[in-house]
């Protein structure tokens, strides 16, 4: 019979106190309460983030997460950071804790990521700015309120399960509040949107590749003014 296998040690515990504390001042619920709809931006030229910002922005939709999937992301967002006053600026895809570094440092406002480890929520945590850890199990959910954390992104929502799923954790976690991010539109984001567990959505439906490359910020403005009225009932929040 093999030996035992030695017991990992245990993780530090965290106070409750200082638990309740950083649930309290739960750090991403001014940037969740902004609009009913965060955009997901992909830059592939840096040179188009200012005025796709204010694109986005004058449609209403000021929250702007930037996602690390392209090389032009940390430009993109020092420019918008600089020359757009009127967004609140974040960083999505964000995984490792040298990218916390990076993106604070180039403005971001708030961190988004699709998944967490404790390694890199402890650098989100400490990097000041406010964090949306993402999540897509019900174990997840409870280790990040095990650590403080009340709102995540669900992602990738209509994969993981969609309104159905949040649905369901909704009894059990009432607690848990919800950025659900991926494979939502229009037409379902009111459906999100009826839910009690949850605060805005992400998407990046507004942002069309054909309107992008086309500069057409006119067009995206519409589709971010759109986006700004939708409310769980469908438009007009
Ligand atoms: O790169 C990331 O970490 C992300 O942020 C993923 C995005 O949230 C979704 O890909 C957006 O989903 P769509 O609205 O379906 O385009």
């Amino acid at each position: 019979m093999s030996s035992p296998l030695p017991s990992a040690p245990p993780p530090p515990p965290v106070p409750a106190s200082a638990a309740i504390a950083t649930a309290a001042a739960s750090p991403a619920s001014s940037v969740l309460d902004l609009a009913p709809v965060i955009p997901v931006v992909v830059v592939e030229d840096a040179a188009d983030a200012v005025p796709l910002a204010r694109a986005l922005v004058a449609g209403g939709l000021p929250a702007i997460e930037v996602t690390l999937r392209t090389p032009a992301a940390p430009d993109a967002l020092r420019a918008i950071a600089a020359e757009v006053p009127d967004a609140v600026v974040g960083a999505g895809t964000v995984i490792t804790p040298e990218q916390v570094r990076e993106v604070v440092a180039a403005g971001a406002r708030f961190l988004v990521s699709p998944g967490w480890t404790d390694v890199l929520l402890e650098s989100m945590r400490t990097s000041g700015v406010p964090f949306l850890p993402g999540v897509s199990t019900v174990s997840e959910v409870v280790a990040l309120l095990e650590r403080g954390v009340r709102e995540m992104k669900f992602f990738p929502a209509l994969a993981a399960g969609g309104t159905p799923y949040l649905k369901a954790i909704a009894g059990p976690l009432p607690q848990a509040r919800f950025c659900p991010t991926g494979g939502i539109g229009p037409d379902s984001a009111p459906d999100y949107l009826a839910l009690p567990n949850v605060a805005c959505v992400g998407g990046s439906w507004m942002l069309p590749a054909d309107a992008v490359a086309a500069r057409d910020w006119a067009r995206i403005e519409r589709l971010a003014r759109a986006a700004a009225g939708l409310s769980a009932g469908g438009t007009s929040r």
